[in-house]
């Protein structure tokens, strides 16, 4: 039983977990694939670093060439994140006949289709998995367990940073900078933090599923990002009065072959099963012609539960390596996308204006409304105690994205209409 040889690039929160699961799992994982596996050397950028594991310091190394040079390694396990230099790795690796596991989203996001061409050139596997939704095999579901539908909507919370700090800020009352700091020191958080917090991570995620849900090649600029560093506390205790929680959701919808993808603040209905997704967990929602709906629900981020999801892809190469099918999957092909114009994606909107408490204010907001056919499911107003403006709450029925902009345009322009407080989409 020749031992299956990892190299592995990264040994921070992700590859600290893989390590841990292929020591801690070693049987389990030899009477699946019939060989030991064993993590045979390490890229880290700092080799005197303290490390939490128990590593051998031969192991590791500073030299990215030492591992994706050595003809000994079979399979590059890739969770140091970055792009550019970490596509040159991996090209180099396949180049030589190593497989690869990655969990880097940023990476396939942009050059997936590069990637997996050059991997089916030199007759590689290249997998995925942990670029999506941590622990959540949503990647193996949307091609393998959907494979047989047509999917039309995937919508769902896909960053795990982003989740853990709204659910403490609705349900904690806590301070946007204190939990962003506590999701770095959890290990949620990207290197650069921007990237979840203002909604790249979750659209790179949506770019994936996407592009396998509709096999189409859609790409990350295809994607309308919004993230949630603009959320105001004043903002989730509304949605919570009017019984609805804000998430960040990626949605992505299809309808005769035209494809919308985004990332944004929602406001969720609290009844919704998505609206009681907490903490660090994701959820996928996958809509199928023939399926109907199904959910997808599991730990997002953090060490144990992407690594499971990497191990599970080295397993799945350690496999096939045994069958002598690695590269053999027949190549997607994908069809040419079709976006959606502003005047075909619809949903509910949720406003809060601030208004001039005079007479006929209402009737004058409404009339907006009217006018750019936009029509309303409830109107809500109120007096503000802080100051002599009154509040407007409004929620639409379901309205095309470009009548909506008409209407904002045209409420801004009212002197009557002091400030757009806030607008989101709004689900369930
Ligand atoms: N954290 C999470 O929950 C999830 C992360 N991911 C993805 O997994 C990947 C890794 O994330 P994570 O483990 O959190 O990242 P960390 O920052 O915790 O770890 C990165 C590791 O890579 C090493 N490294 C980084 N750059 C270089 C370089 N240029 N040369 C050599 N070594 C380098 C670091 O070395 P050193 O230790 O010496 O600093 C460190 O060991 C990213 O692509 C991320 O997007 C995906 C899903 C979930
Ligand atoms: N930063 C990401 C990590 C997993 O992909 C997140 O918070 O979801």
């Amino acid at each position: 039983m020749k031992p299956i040889k990892v190299g592995l690039l990264g040994l921070g929160t992700v590859g600290t977990g893989v390590v841990r699961i292929v020591e801690g799992h070693q049987s389990d994982l030899q009477s699946q694939v019939g060989s030991p596996i064993v993590i045979e050397r390490v890229l880290v950028q700092n080799k005197n670093k303290a490390r939490s594991i128990g590593i051998s310091p031969d192991k590791l190394t500073e030299d990215a060439w030492d591992i994706i040079h050595d003809p000994e390694i079979d399979v590059i396990v890739e969770v140091m994140g970055g792009i550019e230099t970490t596509k040159g790795y991996i090209l180099e690796a396949l180049s030589r006949g190593k497989h690869v596991v990655t969990a880097n989203k940023d990476l396939m996001a942009l050059h997936g289709p590069e990637i997996l061409a050059a991997a089916h050139e030199n007759g590689c596997d290249v997998l995925y998995e942990a670029s999506v939704a941590g622990g959540i095999p949503i990647i193996r579901t949307l091609v393998e367990g959907f494979s047989s539908d047509r999917i039309t909507k995937i919508m769902g919370i896909v960053n795990g940073t982003t989740n853990y700090i709204l659910t403490k800020m609705s349900k904690e009352g806590a301070a946007y900078g204190d939990v962003l700091k506590e999701a770095q020191e959890l290990g949620y958080a990207e290197a650069d933090p921007t990237s979840d917090v203002e909604g790249l991570d979750a659209a790179r995620k949506m770019t994936i599923l996407a592009t396998l849900g509709f096999r189409a090649n859609v790409a990350l600029e295809d994607v309308d990002v919004k993230g949630i560093s603009a959320i105001s506390r004043e903002d989730i205790l509304y949605a919570k009065r009017l019984g609805y929680e804000v998430k960040l959701l990626g949605i992505a919808e299809r309808q005769d072959d035209f494809i919308s993808v985004s990332v944004q603040p929602t406001m969720v209905k609290a009844s919704h099963p998505i609206a009681s997704v907490n903490g660090v967990y994701n959820a996928v929602y996958v809509y199928g012609e023939a399926v109907g709906e199904t959910m997808f629900y599991g730990a997002g981020a953090g060490e144990m539960p992407t690594a499971t999801s990497i191990v599970a892809d080295l397993v799945a190469v350690v496999k096939n390596l045994k069958l002598g099918v690695n590269g053999k999957q027949a190549k997607l092909a994908y069809k040419e996308k079709k976006l959606k114009t502003d005047e075909q994606i619809a949903s509910k909107y949720f406003m809060l204006l601030h208004v001039q408490d005079r007479a006929g204010v209402l009737a004058r907001i409404t009339q907006a409304f009217a006018e750019h056919e936009v029509s309303l499911e409830s109107v809500l107003q109120q007096p503000n105690p802080s100051n002599p403006e009154a509040e407007i709450i409004i929620i639409t029925h379901d309205a095309n994205k470009a009548a909506a902009s008409r209407v904002l345009k045209s409420l801004a322009s009212m002197e009557v209409v002091k400030a757009i407080k806030s607008v989101y989409r709004v689900e369930g």
